[in-house]
């Protein structure tokens, strides 16, 4: 693995990269049958840190972040969170998906679905309807416990996935490309919303998108996934000032040149990708 970062001088108070490891793969694994689609990845996500990875179609990006959350077990290699190999979801993450629409159960209200998560932890009636109204709150739909999902644009309900993954106070949120469903005006919202919630949560965020602009612009640090059978291609750590701007940051020389670093990477992973039988 290679790895390489900007010369561009930091004003950003980013995570150190030498903070605590959240969450670690060690050689990840993972074949389907006869075929294999990670060989081998490994990389690490610091305290505080967002991490985007990017990857050609088929990559294997869903089925890493899959292993990752413990929905499915590698076939070698490890995760580890927190310092405890992973073997089932850990109670400190949380994992909010593309489909919102699939992902909210229509027949319970906004905050019947966040609730949903909460009754897990001991927490009394009064404080998870407070745990509900502070997520709403931090994602802007405050006063909207007692709407139903199919009242809402997919932009709110894809912030009611959100609050609900916040309420679950998670210390690592993995996002398998969220805002993929949503019209380009609410995605960037959503972009700014996100950046938003984690610094004022200070979490940790590994974040899956097709969208090289989007990865870049919320990244601290980009994982470039090489085309199946997958490893690391590269990290290539955004040093960009923050906060982060959809209009000054997207202007700056040193992000077009990440851009089209990266972009050109994906281009050479689709070039070389092979999901092919053993
Ligand atoms: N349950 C499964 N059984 C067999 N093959 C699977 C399964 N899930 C995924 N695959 C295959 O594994 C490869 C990687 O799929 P995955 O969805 O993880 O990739 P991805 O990078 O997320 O794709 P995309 O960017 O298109 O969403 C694909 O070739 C896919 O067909």
């Amino acid at each position: 693995m290679t790895s390489s970062a900007t010369s561009v001088p930091s004003t950003a108070a980013g995570p150190p990269e030498d903070g605590t490891v959240m969450l670690k793969t060690r050689d990840l694994h993972k074949s389907y049958g006869q075929v294999d689609v990670l060989a081998g990845v490994d990389f690490a996500a610091r305290a505080g840190e967002f991490v985007c990875v990017v990857g050609p179609s088929g990559a294997g990006k869903t089925t890493l972040l899959k292993c990752i959350s413990g929905l499915m077990r590698p076939t070698s290699g490890e995760v580890v969170f927190e310092g405890v190999p992973v073997t089932e979801p850990p109670a400190k993450l949380a994992v909010v998906l593309q489909d919102y629409s699939r992902s909210l159960m229509p027949w319970l209200t906004v905050g019947g679905n966040i609730d949903l998560v909460l009754r897990a932890k001991s927490l009394s009636r009064t404080e998870r309807v407070a745990v509900i109204a502070e997520a709403l709150t931090a994602v802007g739909l405050e006063g909207r416990e007692d709407m139903y999902p199919w009242q809402m644009s997919g932009g709110m309900q894809q912030r009611v996935s959100i609050a609900r993954g916040l309420a679950y106070q998670p210390d690592v949120l993995l996002m398998d490309e969220p805002f993929a469903a949503v019209d380009a005006q609410t995605r960037i919202d959503l972009e700014d919303l996100l950046l938003a919630v984690q610094a004022r949560y200070d979490m940790t965020v590994l974040f899956v998108t097709h969208d090289i602009d989007e990865a870049v612009y919320l990244a601290d640090r980009v994982i470039v996934l090489s085309g199946a059978p997958t490893t690391v291609t590269e990290e290539i750590a955004v040093q960009l000032p923050a906060p982060r701007d959809q209009v000054s940051t997207k202007t700056l020389p040193e992000y077009g040149q990440i851009r089209a670093h990266v972009f050109g990477l994906i281009r050479d992973a689709k070039a070389t990708s092979r999901t092919t039988p053993k």
